[in-house]
C-alpha cells in the first residue's frame, strides 16, 4: 500500500511525463517519479533550487529589459569563521548566476557595533540595495537583535526582522519575507505534492531562524503544528504521530526511523559536522534525522547535503527579486537616511502593504506607525 503522505499517493502530485508512442522502453520499466523532484521517496533539493534560481533568472532578466535596472543583495559578513565564510561566497556566487547585482562588506572581528550599524544605515540608504542580509552568528560583543532590527523591514530578505517575523505569527496579516530556510522547506513539500493543509506537523526545535518560523509558516498553511524543544518529554511518542516532521535540532541523527510513521515526510534541516576519515576534509555534514533509517518509514525524506540547505540559498535569490521588483516598479519608494525619516516616512513606508495585507482599518495603520517610530527611537537610544 502506498503510504499515506508519499507523493505517489497523493492528488496534488504533478502528473508523470507522458510515455511517447514511440517508446522502446519495456511495459515492466521502473514507472516515472510522482514529481521531477523525487528519487524514488528522496526529495532532490538541488533539483527545486534549480527550478527556483532558474524561475529567478528568468524574471531579473524580464526586469533589466523593461527598466534596464536590476536587483541588489548586500551580504555583511563580521569575523573569520570559516563556515560563514563559506556561505556567504556561496550566497554571492549565486547572485552572480541569475543576473542579481552583489554587494559586500566584510568586517573584522573586532568591528564595532556602531561600525556594523552604520554598515546596515549605509546598505538601507542606497537604492541599488533591495535586499540585506547579515550573516549569523555575529561576534558575541554585538547585539544581533540591535542589528537585525535595523534592517530597513522592506529590504529585510532573510526576514528576520521582528515586524516581518511579528507579521508570520497572525491571522490575517503576511510579512513581506520570510525566513529562506523554512519557506524553503515549504516549497520543498508542495513541489513534490505533499499536502499540508490539515496534516500534523511537529517541528523539532525553536529557533528564530528555522524553528519557530517554520511552525508559523506551516500553521499558515493550515497544518496542526507542534514545537518540541530540548525540554520536550518523550519527544519520541510526539514525533511518531507527525505526518510531516521538520528536524532542526541541530542534533546529529537525532530522529530514528523507529520515531516516524510509516509514510511520513520528513524535512532534515540540521547541517552537522561529524568526522570521517575517509573524506580530504576529516569529516562529513549529516542531518537531524537518521538518513539510512528513516528512509525505510519515510514517505518522503530530504538528504542532508543536497535537500534544504540548496534552498535556502534559491529561496534568498527569490525573496530579492521580489524586493527588486517592488522598489524597482515604483511600489516601494526607496528609503531615506534613516536620520531624515519621519513619521510621515513611515506611514509611506509601510502604505505599500497595503497590497499584502488587504485595507488597512484608520486605527491599524496609525499604531502601525507608532510602533515603527517607536522602535525607531528604541533603536536610537541603544545606539
Ligand atoms: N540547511 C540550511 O539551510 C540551514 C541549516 N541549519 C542547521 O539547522 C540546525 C538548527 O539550526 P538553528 O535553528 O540555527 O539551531 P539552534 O541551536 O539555534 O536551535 C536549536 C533548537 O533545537 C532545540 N534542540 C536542541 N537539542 C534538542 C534535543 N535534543 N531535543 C529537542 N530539541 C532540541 C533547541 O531547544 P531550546 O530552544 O530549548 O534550546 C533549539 O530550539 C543546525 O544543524 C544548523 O546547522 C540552520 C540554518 C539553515
Ligand atoms: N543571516 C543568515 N541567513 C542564513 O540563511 C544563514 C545564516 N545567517 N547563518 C548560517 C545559516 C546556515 N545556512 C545555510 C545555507 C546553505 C546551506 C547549504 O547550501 N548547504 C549544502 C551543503 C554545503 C556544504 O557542503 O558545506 C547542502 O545542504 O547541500 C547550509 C546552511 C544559512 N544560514
Amino acid at each position: 500500500m502506498a503510504p499515506e503522505n508519499s507523493t505517489a499517493s497523493s492528488a496534488a502530485a504533478a502528473p508523470a511525463a507522458p510515455t511517447p508512442a514511440t517508446s522502446l522502453a519495456p511495459a515492466t520499466a521502473t514507472p516515472a517519479p510522482a514529481t521531477p523532484f523525487m528519487n524514488g521517496n528522496v526529495i532532490d533539493g538541488k533539483a527545486v533550487a534549480a527550478k527556483i534560481r532558474e524561475e529567478t533568472a528568468a524574471k531579473v532578466a524580464e526586469l533589466k529589459a523593461k527598466y534596464n535596472r536590476v536587483p541588489g543583495l548586500a551580504v555583511v559578513i563580521v569575523g573569520q569563521r570559516k563556515d560563514s565564510q563559506t556561505y556567504v561566497r556561496m550566497k554571492r556566487k549565486a547572485c552572480e548566476e541569475v543576473g542579481i547585482a552583489s554587494f559586500g562588506a566584510d568586517l573584522p572581528d573586532t568591528a564595532t557595533q556602531e561600525e556594523v550599524l552604520s554598515v546596515v544605515r549605509g546598505f538601507n540608504a542606497n537604492p541599488d540595495v533591495h535586499g540585506i542580509l547579515v550573516q549569523l552568528p555575529l561576534p558575541k560583543h554585538i547585539d544581533e537583535q540591535a542589528v537585525l532590527g535595523a534592517i530597513s523591514v522592506e529590504k529585510d530578505v532573510d526576514g528576520f526582522h521582528p515586524l516581518n517575523i511579528g507579521r508570520l505569527a497572525m491571522k490575517g496579516r503576511e510579512p513581506l519575507f520570510a525566513p529562506c530556510t523554512p519557506v524553503g522547506c515549504m516549497e520543498l513539500l508542495e513541489r513534490c505534492g505533499i499536502p499540508i493543509k490539515g496534516k500534523r506537523a511537529v517541528v523539532v526545535g525553536r529557533s528564530n531562524i528555522v524553528g519557530m518560523p517554520a511552525a508559523l509558516l506551516l500553521n499558515k498553511r493550515d497544518a496542526t503544528v507542534t514545537i518540541c524543544h530540548s525540554a520536550t518529554k518523550d519527544m519520541e511518542s510526539i514525533v511518531r504521530q507527525a505526518d510531516i516532521i521538520i528536524a532542526a535540532a541541530g542534533q546529529a541523527q537525532l530522529v530514528r526511523g523507529s520515531w516516524v510513521k510509516p509514510g511520513a515526510a520528513i524535512i532534515d534541516v540540521g547541517t552537522n559536522p561529524v568526522d570521517d576519515k575517509t573524506k580530504s576534509s576529516g569529516y562529513r555534514l549529516v542531518g537531524d534525522a537518521h538518513f539510512e533509517e528513516c528512509k525505510e518509514v519515510a514517505g518522503a525524506i530530504t538528504p542532508v547535503p543536497g535537500g534544504v540547505g540548496p534552498m535556502t540559498i534559491a529561496i534568498l535569490l527569490k525573496n530579492t527579486l521580489e524586493s527588486g521588483e517592488r522598489f524597482i516598479s515604483g511600489k516601494l519608494q526607496s528609503s531615506a537616511a534613516p536620520s531624515k525619516r519621519g513619521q510621515k516616512g513611515a506611514l509611506a513606508r509601510l502604505l505599500p502593504e497595503k497590497e499584502h495585507l488587504g485595507p488597512l482599518s484608520a486605527l491599524a495603520a496609525v499604531s502601525l506607525v507608532a510602533g515603527a517610530a517607536l522602535q525607531r527611537i528604541v533603536g536610537g537610544v541603544r545606539q
